[in-house]
């Protein structure tokens, strides 16, 4: 399957992170510095004249003015970070991985739209691409494995992309060689509480998610334990992701009891901030980029 058929044009992807490299680390267009201390690990310097991107804070939880204030904040927060990480993914692909309902959509689009990237469903280039309206069908019709192979075929075409964020099927993590294609690009697992997908999913229902959906009994009891088993079976397999995005750890920074009160555009901030400080760190101590994400694919294809 080509992908580039739903819109995009092949484009050839430039080597690792060349473009900007600096003795000690990276520079940065624009106002922050970030240089890589000798040990590797990176630390922010300011530039002369400019704001620091201000770290997440806790928020206060009241209505009226506040709350339009906090969301002025949090674009523009979004949007520094976003100009920031620019410069440093030059152009690298971001794959976002977790369980149905971690949020890769939502917040995949919110990341493409700050960043101008290109936003990409891998289950509806599956879709698209076997020519049927919901995975659901292509499940019943055809099969999980006949799903999986067009899933690795989508993965394959997209990463020989550029600047592309893609929200990949909450399975994709299962076969070794949608890792060589997703090491192409930088990988975010948005790690959700058990509970907080079974909440969400039951929701919406569970009729277009075939690995969920079941005829009767409660929809929230029956998400949580297809979804407590599926993390069973999935073991590791998030957390080979380059980036870890836990939600709980965003609330709690936040002074959040719940990652439910946590919107998606906080989410997207700090994937964004978790990227970025993956890039300087690996930036740092590794001079070729590609040799890495080689060798973490390797170390994944012998688990
Ligand atoms: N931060 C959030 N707070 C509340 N609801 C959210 C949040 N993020 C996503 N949702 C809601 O949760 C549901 C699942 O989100 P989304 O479709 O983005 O997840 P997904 O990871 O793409 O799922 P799938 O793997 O099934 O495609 C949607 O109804 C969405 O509106
Ligand atoms: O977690 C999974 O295995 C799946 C997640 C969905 O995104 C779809 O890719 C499909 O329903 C399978
Ligand atoms: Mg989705």
């Amino acid at each position: 399957m080509e992908a580039g058929g739903v819109g995009l044009a092949r484009q050839t992807r430039a080597a690792g992170f060349g473009t900007g490299r600096r003795r000690g680390g990276l520079q940065s267009p624009i106002g922050s510095l970030r240089v890589a201390d000798p040990a590797g690990a990176a630390v922010a310097v300011r530039a002369r004249g400019s704001k620091p991107v201000a770290p997440l804070r806790a928020k206060k939880s009241s209505g009226g003015h506040e709350n339009l204030h906090n969301s002025v904040d949090e674009a523009l927060l979004l949007k520094r970070k976003s100009e920031e990480v620019l410069f440093y993914l030059n152009g690298r692909c971001i794959y976002l991985v977790g369980m149905m309902g971690s949020g890769k959509s939502t917040v995949g689009k919110i990341m493409s739209e700050v960043l101008g990237y290109s936003f990409f469903d891998s289950d509806k280039l599956v879709e698209q691409a076997v020519g049927m309206p919901s995975v659901a069908q292509i499940f019943k019709v055809h099969s999980e494995a006949f799903f999986r192979d067009n899933e690795s075929s989508v993965l394959r075409d997209l990463s020989s992309m550029r600047r592309l964020v893609v929200a990949t099927g909450g399975g994709a993590v299962i076969r070794p060689v949608n890792w060589k294609y997703m090491k192409k690009g930088l990988s975010v697992w948005l790690d959700v509480p058990l509970d907080a997908l079974a909440r969400r999913i039951a929701k919406v229902g569970t009729a277009s998610r075939p690995l969920l959906d079941q005829p009767s009994g409660d929809p929230y009891t029956m998400a949580f334990s297809k979804l407590s088993m599926l993390a069973e079976q999935r073991g590791d397999a998030y957390a080979n992701a380059d980036v870890r995005v836990s939600l709980e750890e965003i609330a709690s920074k936040q002074g959040h009891d719940d990652v439910c009160k946590l919107t998606p555009t906080d989410i997207a901030i700090e994937s964004l901030h978790k990227i970025e400080s993956f890039v300087i760190e690996h930036t740092a101590d590794n001079a070729a980029g590609d040799s890495q994400a080689e060798s973490q694919v390797q170390r994944i294809q012998t688990l």
